[in-house]
Order: structure tokens, then sequence, then C-alpha cells
């Protein structure tokens, strides 16, 4: 006799996100979540296996009797009554491993200085950097983690992270073997991304940063990741005008792919530059921000199926146009949502990312949440095993306490309030004490 890790009974509402094993969503199709729900009372239930996996998932009696029929036992049981479920949500796009406090940068974009101006006059990346070359790796895990937790807790079960606060080949990979800790020890998902040229270093030009990243950087790296000390998914670029142009950005990414990385990067952000063009011809997984995307770009993204990331809390904070998103879905680009979670823009919480990309990218809120799961985890390349409630799938799921998921997004910044428990490969990872 087997004996599976969990049942979740009872449920109003289980939104699976989609049930037919597609790695994405993309045009109309965004508009659609499926869903398991009945306005006869039944309940709908999830089965979790030993190994953290969704085994089984329907009404409360299918379930129940095909484990009967299996002569499968259940070790741990939750009563989900009047409850919905939702999959993990998934965050495309962070920078959570930094040391020094930027609080007095918000003052000054308030005031008025714009984020490249900050930057400029050596603030913005440059004062996090500075930090984060002094801390050790200790101080480095330490807040990580918490800030790892209060993502968590705010429903993130995937979550990309970044280095970038190094922009030299000892302090990028000591950022990277702190993303790897947390990725060996942490009860939450981690695609790891190497951002190496994030930002031209202070005294370098453009071109001396690009020769170090592909000398020195990505060759230590390819020998890190060769000895299995580090195991990194993604490599990244701030192509953007005054940082990386698209040539550096081009071969720097190049560079990366050609040694496994997937390409995951920064473009068209505050300067029209072409990157998702350039992006889009070298077979990028994904590209970020996009605000400043051209008409071609758009095309050539959904020609190719790169994913356009969107970050609606960077527009907000920086008070920048936001990314044409509808004409994005209208296109057919696949989009996806990120919180980019980073001393600039210090929002951890998916459904706080979710709502303002509603309110002010002008998506549904079926769109975000597709946008938040399954097509998230395309851009990250894991679209097979995260952001859908299906059988062979991490159960990576939240238990939120209401019959309508969607009070996640309408009840902005509460999402404790809603979130009852946060489930991570079948273990119960976080429980809202005042929900129970
Ligand atoms: N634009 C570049 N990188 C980050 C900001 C990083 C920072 O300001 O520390 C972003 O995605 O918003
Ligand atoms: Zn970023």
């Amino acid at each position: 006799m087997t004996d599976n890790k969990l049942l979740i009974h009872s449920a109003k509402q289980i939104v699976q996100v989609v049930s037919d094993g597609r790695r994405f969503r993309k045009g109309n199709e965004m508009k659609t979540l499926d869903f398991l729900e009945d306005d006869e009372g039944q309940g709908f239930s999830i089965l979790i296996n030993r190994n953290g996996i969704i085994c089984d998932i329907g009404t409360d009696e299918e379930v129940r009797s095909r484990c009967a029929d299996r002569k499968e036992g259940i070790i741990n049981f939750i009563d989900a009554k009047g409850c919905s479920i939702i999959p993990g949500l998934v965050d495309a796009h962070t920078h959570p491993v930094w040391a020094g406090d930027r609080v007095h940068e918000f003052a000054m974009k308030l005031a008025g200085a714009t984020y490249m101006e900050v930057h400029n006059a050596g603030g913005g990346i440059h004062y996090t950097v500075e930090r984060t070359r002094r801390a050790t790796e200790g101080q480095l895990f330490t807040s990580f983690k918490e800030r790892l937790m209060r993502m968590r807790e705010a429903g993130t079960t995937l979550v990309e992270c970044k280095s970038g606060y190094g922009l030299n080949v000892d302090c990028e990979m000591k950022m990277l073997r702190v993303i790897e800790k947390a990725k060996q020890t942490m009860a939450i998902g981690i695609s790891s991304t190497y951002c190496g040229a994030h930002a031209v270093p202070k005294g370098s030009t453009a071109e001396e940063a690009t020769k170090d990243v592909l000398n020195n950087q990505i060759p230590e790296l390819t020998e890190l990741l060769q000895s299995e000390e580090l195991h990194v998914d993604n490599i990244d670029v701030f192509c953007e005008k005054g940082v990386f142009d698209v040539d550096q950005s081009k071969q720097i990414l190049e560079s990366g792919k050609s040694i496994g990385l997937n390409i995951n990067f920064h473009g068209d952000e505050l300067h029209s530059t072409k990157s998702a063009e350039m992006g889009a011809s070298i077979g990028a997984m994904a590209i970020s921000h996009l605000e400043e995307i051209s008409d071609e770009g758009i095309k050539a993204m959904a020609d190719t199926g790169s994913v356009g990331v969107v970050l609606p809390t960077t527009a907000y904070i920086l008070r920048l146009k936001p990314p044409p998103v509808r004409k994005m879905i209208e296109e057919n680009m696949i989009v996806a949502l990120g919180s980019d979670f980073n001393p600039n823009a210090y929002c951890h919480a998916m459904p706080v990312v979710m709502h303002l990309a509603c309110v002010l990218l002008k998506m549904s809120m079926q769109e975000a949440l597709n946008a938040a799961t399954i097509n998230a985890a395309h851009a990250l390349g894991v679209s097979d095993k995260h952001g859908s409630l299906e059988v062979g799938k991490y159960a990576n799921l939240l238990i939120l306490d209401t019959g309508r998921w969607e009070n996640l997004i309408y009840k902005f910044g509460c999402y404790g309030d809603v979130i009852k428990n946060v489930i991570y490969k079948g273990d119960v990872v976080h429980s809202n004490i005042r929900r129970q």
C-alpha cells in the first residue's frame, strides 16, 4: 500500500489555470482559466503523493474512490471547505540579494529625480554595489532568506533571483553562491540568474565592463557550473542607453547561451533600443520591462515565442509610461508578470503586482493570474512542473479563505487576509494563524 502525503478536500473552487498540459497561454486565451466548481455545493479535492507531486484532482467523491481503488493510504488531510485553491504564484523577475538601504532615493525620486539621474550621480545600482561588495556571504544570506520568506507568505512558490550587485568576478560569484545556498536549503523554488552586466562599474567604460564579463566572469562561472558548485539557469544584461548597448548585450547573452544558460534580460525599459528585436533574433526565453518596446519588437517576440515579462511596480514607482500590454496580448505575445523586487522597487508581493497589472496595465484578473502562474513559469523554462494544478506537477498551491479567488487581487495589499495556507511540494510552509 502506498501512502500519499496529503489530501486537501471539500474546496469550493479549484483554479487549475490550465488543465490540458499546455505550457503557456497567449492572446485571447489569456482570458481563460480552467477551474473546477459547481453550483450544487459539491466539494473538490487534490491528492498529493510522497514526492510532493499532484497525483489526483477532481470531486471529493472521485478522488477518494480512485484512492481506495488503488488501495492507497493518506497521511494528512486539510479541510478546505468554503475555500478556493490556486497554484502558487511565480515571480519571474527579482533582484533579492543585496546589502544597504535606498529609502533616501525614494524621496529624491518623489521630488522629481529620474532613475538615470540617481544612477549617474553614483546612487541607484552603484550605491547597492558598494554595500553588497562589503557584505559577507553570511550577511547576504540572512537578509535574502528573510525576503524569500516574505515572498512566500505573499503566495510566491517559485521566484527568479538575479545576481548583479557585484559587477566583478568575486562579488558576482559570491551572490550566486548565496542564491545557490537558498536553492539547496529553502522550501521555495528558485531560478537563478547571472547578471554581471547589470551596470557599468564605476571607473570603467561599457566596453571594458563587457570584456570583463566575457573574459573573466563567464569563464569563472563556467568552471563553477562544471564542478556543480553552482546551478545557474539564466543570463541577464541591462540593455539600455548609457548602460550596455545592443551589440555589447548581444555578445554577453550569446556567450551565456553557449554555456547552457537561458537568455532572460532587461530591455527597452527607459529608451527604445530595439532590445526586443535583438533578443528575439538570438532566441531569448524572456525579455523584461519593455515599457518602450516598438511595434516591430512586439511582432518579433510574438513570432519567436519570447516571453515579455512586465513589471508594473517599476512603471508605478518611476512614473514611467507603462508597457503596452494590451497591444502585446492582441499581437499574441506571451506575457508574464514579475515583482522586480529590488532596492528601487521594494515590493515582494505578487498579489500587489497583479493588482497593479490590472489597474495600470489594463489586464483582466484572469490575464493577471495566467501571467503570474503558467506564463511566468514558462518564462523560466519550467512550466512542465510549475504554474498550474495538474497531475504530475509540483503541489505548489495556495488555499484562499474565500470562495472567490479574485479576492486575492481585489483586496489590494491585503493578501494576508486572503491567503490561509501556502503549500510547497505538498508541505504547508506558511499558515496564516488568524485564518485557521
Ligand atoms: N533596471 C535595472 N535593474 C533593476 C533596478 C535595480 C536597482 O535599481 O537596484 C530593475 O529591473 O528595475
Ligand atoms: Zn530588474
